[in-house]
């Protein structure tokens, strides 16, 4: 039988942990502080040790450093209700097998431990632990545990990640953290936006250019990939990345080396690869616009953010950082009413993390009251145009670049023959005027008045479109 040591000063989780543990078949030892589980390990040694971070005589994790250069064959799971990435880091930091936030499913601890005796020993990891002050990210949702347990278990290799999620979820923060806590932390995470970009010079951009290499390039560049040399290089919005570039970067990602756009060295690349896309890139690679093998390349390990509204529980917490952030800058100092943070949980935040920081900001600026009352917050919260980029404007954005590529493609001479732009505008139009009348019974005049166009305007570009629809 194999005996499990708990450490935990809270009475109540050394019971139901050490049962469900002999419900498993082990053997259970508990210790109720540091001390006396130094203790119980002068005697015998436990094939699992499970601890908790916070206990009356000292940190957990620093004491299982200590632990681990004793026993380096000993499996340690952490339990912690301190539950932030810091944690979570360090505790892949000092070894541990496992790392599990309270409160914990009772079946995934009896899994961890049933995992930890069938492999034994955990990862040794020489990095020191990070500042705890300084938080990269906030939310203490079981979703971000999610995530910052796989961001724990990626700052210390070189493995290539594919950040996943709706805009503004905080997909930039987390290629950040990674860099920020790893080895490369000292060199420069470089940034590069796919669709912020002219197509015909991404490849540029990232692999730099020679002099002269094309029209305009007066001396040679160097691109991100040579920029980021020993760091970290950010591609998002990758699903934007237009194919050529695509193919040339699956090369590079396979072979280590790059050359310059217009030039023969090859240069090595040293960089570490954290991709982004805010797009299922799984539908993309199955209408075309992006390489299934380049996919696989990139989604090594993948990290898929939660949109806010799936993370409730962090709102306020989220909501309280952008408030005191705002008053460290030199804004006045607010609170949040509790009926408001009630509010502000209960909102569908198309623009996630985004859009609460830049209400945040925009309350603390404009709020006389210190405590901000919860219709100011209704106010706004029902107000258009909060400056964030919403989903169905990168859905329509991405639409009408395929549509374009697809045209190229298919008809290249339509490219430049003058028609592009009604092309386009009539393949965008017609959805649009067909849901209009759809959804007013083919009336022409309340479509015509929904889309806020005059009605003979509807009738003429029903007819140019050759829209087969009733009348109005
Ligand atoms: N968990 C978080 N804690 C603190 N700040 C956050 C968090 N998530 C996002 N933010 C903040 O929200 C803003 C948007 O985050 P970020 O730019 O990383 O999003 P994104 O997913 O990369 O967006 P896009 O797809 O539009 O580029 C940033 O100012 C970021 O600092």
């Amino acid at each position: 039988m194999s005996t499990i040591l708990v450490c935990d000063d809270d009475a109540a989780i050394r019971t139901v942990v050490a049962q469900a543990l002999r419900r498993a078949g082990h053997g259970v030892v508990t210790a109720d502080s540091l001390t006396r589980l130094d203790q119980l390990l002068a005697t015998s040694t436990p094939d699992v040790l499970i601890s908790d971070v916070v206990l009356p005589d000292g940190d957990g994790i620093e004491r299982m450093r200590e632990v681990t250069s004793r026993f380096p064959d000993l499996p340690i799971i952490i339990l912690s209700a301190r539950n932030t990435l810091t944690t979570a880091v360090r505790a892949a930091d000092v070894g541990a097998y496992e790392y599990l936030p309270k409160p914990f499913d009772l079946d995934v601890l009896t899994r961890a431990v049933a995992g930890a005796l069938a492999r034994g020993g955990g990862v040794t990891e020489a990095e020191a632990p990070t500042d705890d002050a300084a938080l990269p990210l906030i939310g203490r949702s079981p979703a971000m545990q999610d995530v910052y347990r796989v961001i724990a278990r990626v700052v210390s290799n070189d493995l290539t990640v594919l950040v996943s999620g709706e805009s503004g979820t905080g997909k930039e923060l987390v290629a950040r953290a990674i860099h920020d806590l790893g080895p490369r932390r000292a060199a420069p995470f470089v940034a590069i936006n796919m669709a912020a970009i002219p197509r015909d010079l991404i490849e540029a951009e990232l692999f730099g250019h020679e002099r002269g290499a094309f029209t305009g390039a007066a001396a040679r560049t160097a691109g991100r990939f040579e920029q980021a040399g020993g760091g970290t290089l950010f591609l998002d919005e990758i699903g934007d990345m237009p194919i050529e570039a695509q193919t040339r970067l699956l090369r590079v990602l396979q072979t280590g080396e790059f050359t310059t756009v217009g030039g023969t060295r090859t240069i090595r690349a040293d960089v570490r690869i954290v991709a982004a896309t805010n797009r299922d890139l799984t539908a993309q690679v199955a209408a075309g616009l992006f390489r299934e093998d380049l996919f696989y390349r990139l989604n090594v390990v993948p990290i898929a953010l939660p949109a806010l509204r799936e993370r409730q529980q962090d709102v306020a917490l989220l909501a309280q950082h952008f408030l005191g952030r705002a008053a460290d800058q030199g804004l006045p100092r607010r609170r949040l009413a509790a009926d408001t943070v009630a509010a502000l949980e209960a909102y569908h935040w198309p623009g996630n993390v985004r859009e609460l920081e830049n209400l945040m900001r925009r309350l603390a600026a404009l709020t006389r009251d210190e405590v901000i009352a919860v219709d100011v917050v209704e106010a706004m919260l029902g107000a258009p145009a909060a400056p964030t980029v919403s989903t169905p404007d990168i859905e329509m954005a991405a639409a009408v670049r395929a549509l374009v590529d697809r045209i190229a493609r298919e008809r290249p001479e339509a490219i430049d023959d003058g028609t592009l732009y009604d092309r386009v505008i009539g393949e965008v139009e017609r959805p649009l005027i067909e849901a209009m009348l759809a959804r007013h019974g083919q009336n022409q005049l309340r479509a015509a008045r929904a889309l806020g166009i005059n009605r003979n305007t509807l009738k003429k570009r029903i007819d140019l479109l050759g829209i087969g629809t009733g009348r109005g």
